[in-house]
């Protein structure tokens, strides 16, 4: 089961308790030193037409596949409208993650992930490679949180699990429909024989920004790339705080266009199999003096004993230069576990 592979990846890098567990955001009134971070530099771009927003997607527009490889290629983001996943389905699962965050603590803490863990409440991975902590908690769900919600709510956890376990499967149908998107753009001839030759497997994660006494010296998530091939992001209430690291314009907040639109990033497997051509797009997310920011993450790539390897079209094959060496997901999560970003030169030929 995905659940039991995935952590089978993470669980040569175990982490320490101390790097798991989050603060007490209910209780405390300014922030620690071990979360203060210096002044982060957080004016906000505006969008003009020499620094443009992301590109928004229609996917039902006919041109959708090389509107997507562009985006992926210029961007390594961009947003989706007429996905088909209801408005109603975003609220309900973001009124059921707000109702997890809004436990105490010690109720939290009796589904904290293990060590080796992959799913559960606690900090973010990239935790042990930063000198200060992040203002932020999540809970990362895989397929069925049932063990979790019973621990949590012995009597009324059907809700909760019902609408995980809905929001898990639209997402992975969408992420399914994008890749096949995707790897149309890369390999035209080949699309369907790609995508079939993967398992997949997906995560969900709902983080948690709590309102911050200082937001200038606070980071919600350091600056990192995702893993996998892609990741859908839903920011709840419209809140904005993610910003995304681009070249010549430093970092740019990534403005919600409408409630129901929803972010899409390259992740670093979908890097390395566009042989480098779309980026893994950097990012990180700001937190707020007065907003409570909750947003949803589902994370989707092959399976742990797939072996990624850059796509190159057969009309291109002899004069393209491979950039990256085959690598197994497992082997590749390892590494990322070990050195974050350095990952890349490890594999690069
Ligand atoms: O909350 C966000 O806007 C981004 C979350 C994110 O980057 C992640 O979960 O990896
Ligand atoms: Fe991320």
């Amino acid at each position: 089961m995905a659940t039991s592979t995935l952590e089978e990846a993470y669980k040569e890098n175990p982490l320490s308790l101390q790097h798991i567990l989050p603060i007490d955001f209910q209780s405390i009134q300014e922030v620690p030193n071990s979360h203060l971070w210096p002044k982060i530099n957080n004016v906000l771009t505006s969008h003009n037409d020499k620094n443009p927003n992301v590109p928004i997607i229609d996917l039902l527009a006919p041109n959708v596949v090389e509107l997507m490889g562009h985006a992926c290629k210029t961007w390594g983001i961009f947003q989706v409208v007429n996905h088909g996943v209801s408005l109603e389905l975003f609220d309900e699962v973001e009124y059921q993650a707000r109702r997890f965050f809004a436990l105490p603590a010690e109720q939290k803490v009796k589904v904290m992930r293990s060590t080796s863990g992959a799913t559960g409440y606690g900090t973010a991975r990239i935790t042990p490679f930063f000198s200060k902590f992040m203002w932020h908690e999540g809970f990362t769900i895989m397929d069925s949180p049932l063990d979790h919600a019973k621990k949590l709510w012995p009597h009324d956890y059907h809700k909760f699990c019902d609408v995980m376990e809905n929001y898990q499967k639209k997402m992975k149908v969408l992420s399914f429909q994008l890749c096949l998107f995707i790897l149309n753009y890369l390999q035209p001839s080949q699309d369907q024989h790609s995508i079939n030759s993967f398992e997949f497997a997906g995560a969900l994660q709902l983080n948690s920004y709590p309102c911050c006494p200082n937001p200038n010296h606070a980071l919600g998530l350091a600056p990192h790339t995702d893993s996998l091939f892609l990741t859908i992001l839903h920011q709840t209430n419209n809140t904005k705080g993610l910003q995304i690291l681009k070249k010549d314009q430093g970092w740019t907040s990534i403005a919600p266009v409408s409630n129901d639109a929803l972010i899409v990033n390259v992740g670093d497997l979908l890097h390395i199999l566009s042989n480098g051509e779309f980026p893994s797009v950097y990012h990180r997310v700001l937190v707020d003096q007065t907003k409570h920011r909750v947003s949803l993450a589902y994370f989707f790539g092959p399976q742990v004993d797939s072996m990624i390897s850059p796509l190159v079209s057969s009309k291109d094959n002899d004069g393209v230069v491979l950039k990256y060496r085959n690598v197994k997901v497992k082997e590749y999560l390892g590494l990322k576990a070990k050195h974050l970003e350095k990952v890349f030169s490890m594999i690069r030929f």
